[in-house]
């Protein structure tokens, strides 16, 4: 292969006599010497993913230039009906002339007739980018022309034709296929720039999207960047953003661009089976953009169409700037920013990666000058130089390496969780908590902690599964040696020629070939080392699923357990088979799930899925269930997007169909595809019927089941809560009984107190009254002293005074003796009064010490009150955090029956 070498487009002489572009194909050879061939040398030069030696090469930047090809439109029939004449046509593989100024002539990387085919234009221009960008090579196809010239054509296609989008990304996944040595995720986004506004196609609310710069360069910022496992389910996506773009009618188009679109694909690659260890990580973008076509004072246009059309003219103008200025050597401001347009294409225009410009002309007269304008810029362009160098990606900002580290750190700590070890990553650390919150709340049943444990291991396998999905492997490496391959890397998603037989075109029909030898070796190949792991288990079931061809198979065999419906494959087979009979095969699984031997028999060929289902069934635990018919809903709802897609893919093909058709009215050939399509387009609307109904009753299965391990949940938690209210009585019972024996005592206490008030009382008065009598004693002692002396004295006189008689000797006998009974008298009561004394004295101790007794038990009761009181709120709090779970499970609850 020569160097590579810049081709400088150029006005040259014209060495041959005038043609008609239709009657004159091109001539000259492709050989290795043309211009065309060594100025895409330098593509095919660019690294291949498979060979270390490409890795070293693509390390030294490249300087080239732009691909510049032409592609010629025939005469539309209304240039024809308008007496159109030819003013521009090929002059063999790499010129363009002028008809009627045979000097004004152009060079170009290729120049393709009116009749070269997209798949043509799509193998010169296009796949050399395709292929550098697979390899880790930015890479950028654009369309550029004035309106009706064939951009849309060149790049979408039709139904007959395809683009160089579709062919793109069907060339994107048989490189995968052929790259068994690295694993892939692939990305897609599609934009479209509509009166300066740029919009999500992916996404209807994303509108008014902004651009954003960063080291790596400008990106939209919120773009919906969707994973892509099929090109059936990439070429959808594109079909669905079409029906979002802005088409109009003008005078000249039926179906006119009205924006610019940006159709990326980002791909991710990474050695395969090489676990972490790999730092081969790349990362590239292959941008795909169909232009709006530039618009001149003759398209007629009213409105809105104006708007639109300077809109689009405006930034065409800045594109023509921005490269006029790349070529000028004295250039000091290029203004990217001047327009979104090239604002996005910053980082393509400053070279870093590969450009093709594909320049779509009409030969047709009524536009030459147009024609001419679209040359010149052609020939600017082809001056822009370019340095492709391959992108490597630092792991961390890798999407495929975290997925891989994710799906290793899952593996591990479901194999750590089969063997009972605890291991510390954040997953089993959660885990772990769980259990051990589990456990410090009350020890569980044995057999309560199998069942969680059963539960983590299908949430990790779920989890691997979604994950393993979304990374492309080729087929082919299965048939690597055993010892190569590891078995986490053998779940990975792969793809067959189902797949890349989506598209009419086939191109690669050794593929096909590959992929049965792959097949046979697959299945004549013994099991890795006779292990029983359930790792090898899954493995072995992984390479008998192969048989059926990688994720659509995948799928199919998923449609064999009732719950997954059609598969769209091809888009025109296999769909009716699933959609007939979703109801019986949704019987069929409701059976399966009743009867786990039939399940077995009835799946001959095994899938992790069906695994999970099968465990989940075996294992009884209605969660499990959930979880794997929350997959099996996902897989529904990607299969109704797919059948949603190729609904919108065929209903556009069917516009253009009918634009044509009134255009050629006699041409029974467009009728007969119109009616096929509209014929496929009722299939898959009944298909996409099926499949919901299929939802509907797979989502029923999920609400039961759902509904039962929620409601097996919430009857742990009612248990709890029941036992919890019965602590909880319990304790407000003893706080009763105790507020009961607190208020007695405390009455008790009252009347105590009283009682010793009223003894002091008593005392006090008995006191007073002891005193007063004590006075009195005193005082009636001297009277009495008095008195009787008195008394006595006069007594005594009268006895004196009747001395010696006998009747006085008695009567003071008499008054002596009353005396000292009075004496007596006085010294009893005295006696029996400081008796009473004494024991008020000592009842009044006692009553103290009693009362000591009683406040002692009181402060015990005090105390035991509010200990009863803290149990009562601690208990109030429980019933309340019970009270919270329980509403949070009804509100899941609700939301899973939603
Ligand atoms: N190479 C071709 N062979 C046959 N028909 C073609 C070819 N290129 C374009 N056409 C037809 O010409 C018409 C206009 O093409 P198309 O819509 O692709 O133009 P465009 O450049 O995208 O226009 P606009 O900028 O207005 O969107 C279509 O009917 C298309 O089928």
């Amino acid at each position: 292969m020569s160097a590579p070498r810049s081709l400088r487009s150029s006005t040259i002489s014209p060495s041959r006599p005038l043609r008609s572009p239709a009657s004159a194909p091109t001539k000259r050879p492709v050989t290795p010497s043309s211009p065309v061939a060594s100025s895409t040398s330098h593509l095919r030069s660019s690294p291949s993913p498979s060979t270390s030696s490409g890795t070293a090469a693509a390390a030294t930047k490249l300087k080239e230039n732009i691909t510049v090809t032409i592609r010629f439109r025939p005469l539309s029939p209304r240039e024809v009906n308008n007496g159109d004449e030819i003013a521009w046509y090929a002059d063999g593989d790499y010129t363009i002339r002028n008809e009627y100024n045979p000097d004004l002539c152009y060079a170009f990387d290729r120049v393709f007739g009116p009749p070269t085919t997209t798949r043509r234009v799509y193998d010169t221009a296009a796949q050399q980018v395709v292929s550098g960008a697979m390899s880790g090579i930015n890479g950028t196809v654009f369309a550029y022309g004035v309106t009706s010239s064939g951009k849309t054509h060149t790049m979408h296609g039709e139904q007959r034709s395809p683009g160089i989008i579709p062919l793109a990304v069907k060339d994107v996944f048989s490189i995968i296929q052929e790259t068994p040595e690295r694993e892939f995720l692939l990305r897609v986004s599609y934009l479209e720039i509509y009166n300066e506004v740029i919009n999500d196609l992916l996404d209807p609310t994303g509108q008014n999207l902004r651009i954003r710069e960063d080291s790596q360069g400008t990106y939209v910022e919120g773009i919906k960047d969707e994973v892509v496992l099929s090109p059936a389910h990439a070429l959808s996506l594109i079909a669905s953003g079409e029906e979002h773009r802005h088409v109009g009618s003008n005078n000249v188009n039926l179906f006119s661009s009205r924006s610019h679109t940006m159709f990326t694909l980002t791909i991710e690659s990474s050695p395969h089976g090489k676990g972490d260890d790999g730092e081969d990580v790349t990362l590239s973008q292959l941008h795909l953009i169909d232009l709006a076509g530039s618009e001149s004072s003759k398209t007629e246009m009213t409105g809105q169409r104006r708007k639109e059309g300077s809109s689009i003219n405006k930034s065409l103008l800045t594109l023509g700037t921005v490269i006029s200025k790349l070529t000028d050597t004295k250039a000091a401001h290029i203004p990217y920013r001047d327009s979104k347009l090239t604002r996005l294409l910053q980082s393509t225009l400053s070279g870093h990666g590969l450009v093709s410009l594909i320049c779509t002309i009409t030969p047709a007269s009524s536009t030459s000058e147009e024609t001419h304008n679209t040359l010149k810029f052609a020939q600017r362009c082809k001056h822009v130089e370019i340095k492709a160098s391959r992108n490597k990606i630092m792991d961390e900002k890798s999407l495929i390496k975290k997925y891989q580290k994710e799906i290793s750190c899952l593996q591990e700590e479901l194999t750590q969780l089969k063997h009972g070890v605890s291991v510390s990553t954040s997953n089993q650390e959660d885990l772990a908590d769980r259990k051990l919150q589990l456990k410090s709340v009350q020890v569980k049943p044995q057999l309560r902690l199998e069942e969680e444990e059963d539960e983590a291991k299908a949430a990790l396998m779920g989890r691997i599964q979604r994950l393993t999905k979304l990374i492309l492997v080729s087929t082919k490496s299965s048939l690597q040696g055993k010892a190569s391959v590891k078995p986490d890397h053998i779940w990975r998603h792969t793809f067959g020629e189902e797949e890349l037989a989506y598209l009419p075109d086939r191109r690669r029909e050794n593929m096909a070939d590959d992929n049965a030898r792959s097949t046979v070796s697959e299945h004549s190949r013994e099991p890795r080392d006779g292990g029983t792991s359930g790792l090898d288990e899954m493995t072995k079931d992984r390479k008998k699923n192969k048989t059926r061809g990688g994720m659509l198979g995948w799928l199919k065999l998923k449609k064999s357990d009732g719950v997954a419906g059609t598969l769209l494959t091809d888009g025109n087979q296999n769909s009716t088979n699933g959609s007939a009979s979703s109801s019986s095969k949704c019987a069929q699984t409701k059976s399966t799930r009743r009867d786990k031997a039939a399940t077995n028999k009835s799946f001959p060929e095994r899938t992790v899925a069906e695994d999970l289902f099968s465990a989940a069934v075996g294992s009884g635990d209605p969660s499990l269930i959930a979880t794997t018919i929350a997959d099996q809903m996902d897989l529904l709802h990607e299969q109704t997007k797919i059948l949603v897609g190729e609904v919108a893919l065929r209903t556009s093909s069917l516009k253009r169909l009918s634009e044509q058709a009134a255009r050629n009215p006699e041409d029974f050939h467009i009728r007969d595809q119109m009616q096929k399509l509209e014929d496929e387009i009722s299939e898959k609307k009944n298909q996409i019927r099926a499949l919901e109904q299929q939802m509907i009753e797979s989502f029923g299965m999920s609400h039961t089941t759902d509904s039962l391990g929620m409601s097996q949940v919430l009857s742990k938690l009612t248990t709890q809560l029941n036992e919890k209210i019965f602590e909880h009585e319990i304790k407000s019972a003893d706080n009763r009984i105790l507020q009961e024996q607190l208020e007695i005592t405390k009455s008790e206490k009252a009347e105590m107190q009283e009682t010793i008030m009223l003894l002091r009382q008593q005392l006090d008065s008995l006191a007073e009254r002891q005193s007063t009598y004590t006075q009195q004693q005193n005082g009636a002692d001297e009277s009495a002293g008095r008195n009787t002396h008195n008394r006595n004295g006069d007594e005594l006189s009268e006895i004196y005074s009747g001395a010696g008689t006998p009747t006085s000797v008695m009567s003071l006998n008499r008054v002596f003796a009353q005396e000292e009974t009075k004496d007596i008298k006085n010294g009893t009561t005295l006696n029996s009064q400081a008796l009473e004394i004494e024991n008020l004295k000592k009842e009044n101790m006692r009553l103290i010490e009693e009362k000591d007794e009683l406040g002692k038990l009181n402060n015990k009761l005090t105390e035991e009150a509010s200990y009863a009181k803290e149990l009562a709120s601690a208990a109030a709090v429980e019933l309340q955090n019970l009270a919270e779970e329980v509403t949070r499970l009804c509100n899941e609850n609700a939301k899973l029956s939603k």
